[in-house]
């Protein structure tokens, strides 16, 4: 068949079929439904007894695998590509100074003590690591009390991780997790009341001096991770006040679930409550109106980042926190339970470590989020390229 015919083939089809018209040409007018079944039919027939047509006469639109066969195809669909730079990493710093302490149910992760920091991080910040996000673990007994005094003393191991990360690595981004969990006595995220319920005000008084400490000790972002009422507004507050508010990032653990998921993490930061759960201030598992709420408010509250955790389970509201604060960027935290139980299933023969590390990765992007806290960061240091 030649050109012309072919196009000439194709012209009478076009005038056939109401779906495909030539630009600017009018479309057939179809007043009834009858009409239209037969102007569809007459469109089909044409193309199956047309053997010459049948490479062009398809549906266009059923193919699609000629867009993705390249990799780099590929790698053009997502609308977000992981980089380094989305990347934050928790460090667990130990107030004992040699420490360097695997965590069992954490694979691959260490508590470390102040002296074992710089030798561990020197490689990965070569390798392009960003941004960390500190916890603080007292270790020494009698560290621990019911108000977390020992969350922002300056000879703490948060305080002296800060001062000596900006020292030593001056391009790094340094979050610290504000919270009381690790710093008191009964291992709840405030000071509690005689019944053993938080008491908000004192709790969100105590927590945002610990993060103001924090940021004048140099950290470039406080998240508060405790869920207690009102403490955004009071931590911008306090940053206002004190002349920092301008250098320092408040990200809120606003979307925060209860669930399961947290256990290694509390395995490492030594940081279980001693009696009953977090299920009265972490959000219930169903609860997503809650969180969009708890969202709305904590943008209002002067948040610069909304956080959602965990991760993977909650993919749903990644992206309600993507639609409340558009104007944000979104952060996620991959939690200790997700990284152990990927772990824990590449172990088990069931699936390739680092192809699920890149699939959880990327669909927590797609969901909404423009940061990923990850426990994987120094593997996909290894395995992404920018
Ligand atoms: N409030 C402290 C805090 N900050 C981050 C996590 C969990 C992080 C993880 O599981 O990786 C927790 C534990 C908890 O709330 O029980
Ligand atoms: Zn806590
Ligand atoms: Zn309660």
């Amino acid at each position: 068949m030649s050109f012309s015919s072919l196009v000439q083939d194709l012209s009478i089809r076009d005038s056939n079929n109401p779906r495909r018209r030539p630009l600017g040409g009018a479309a057939p007018s179809i007043s009834t439904l009858d009409d239209r079944v037969s102007h569809i039919s007459r469109a089909m027939s044409y193309t199956s007894t047309a053997a010459t047509s049948v490479s062009i006469s398809g549906d266009i639109s059923s193919q699609l695998h000629g867009g993705y066969h390249h990799p780099l195809a590929r790698s053009w669909q997502a609308e977000r590509q992981l980089t380094k730079s989305m990347l934050i990493y928790p460090l667990f710093m130990s107030d004992i100074e040699d420490d360097e302490t695997l965590i069992p149910s954490l694979p691959g992760q260490y508590r470390r003590g102040i002296n074992k920091l710089v030798p561990f991080l020197e490689p990965l910040v070569r390798k392009g690591l960003k941004s960390v996000m500190l916890f603080g673990v007292p270790m020494q007994p009698g560290t621990k009390d019911a108000l977390g005094t020992a969350a922002d003393d300056p000879k703490g191991p948060v305080m002296q991780t800060i001062r000596l990360l900006r020292q030593r690595f001056p391009q790094l981004f340094i979050s610290v997790d504000v919270c009381l969990c690790e710093y008191t006595s009964h291992g709840h995220c405030g000071i509690l009341r005689d019944d053993g319920s938080l008491n908000n005000q004192l709790s969100v008084d105590r927590i945002s001096d610990v993060a103001l400490a924090y940021a004048q000790a140099g950290a470039h972002c406080v998240a508060p991770s405790d869920m207690n009422d009102g403490r955004i507004r009071a931590i911008k507050l306090k940053l206002i006040e004190e002349g920092i508010a301008h250098k320092t990032l408040l990200m809120s653990y606003a979307a925060k679930f209860s669930g399961c998921l947290y256990g290694p993490f509390r395995d490492a930061a030594m940081s279980a409550p001693s009696f009953g759960d977090r299920k009265c201030y972490q959000l219930p598992p169903g609860g997503r109106g809650l969180a969009r709420r708890a969202i709305t408010r904590d943008i209002g509250e002067g948040a610069d980042i909304i956080m959602v955790k965990p991760a993977s389970q909650y993919l749903d509201i990644i992206s309600d926190a993507k639609e409340l604060g558009r104007d944000l960027p979104i952060a996620a935290y991959h939690v200790s339970g997700e990284y152990a139980m990927v772990h824990a299933a590449a172990k088990a023969g069931v699936f390739d470590l680092k192809t699920m590390a890149f699939e959880v990765t990327e669909g927590i992007l797609r969901a909404g989020a423009n940061i990923v806290v990850s426990y994987f960061t120094p593997d996909f240091l290894d395995w992404l390229e920018n």
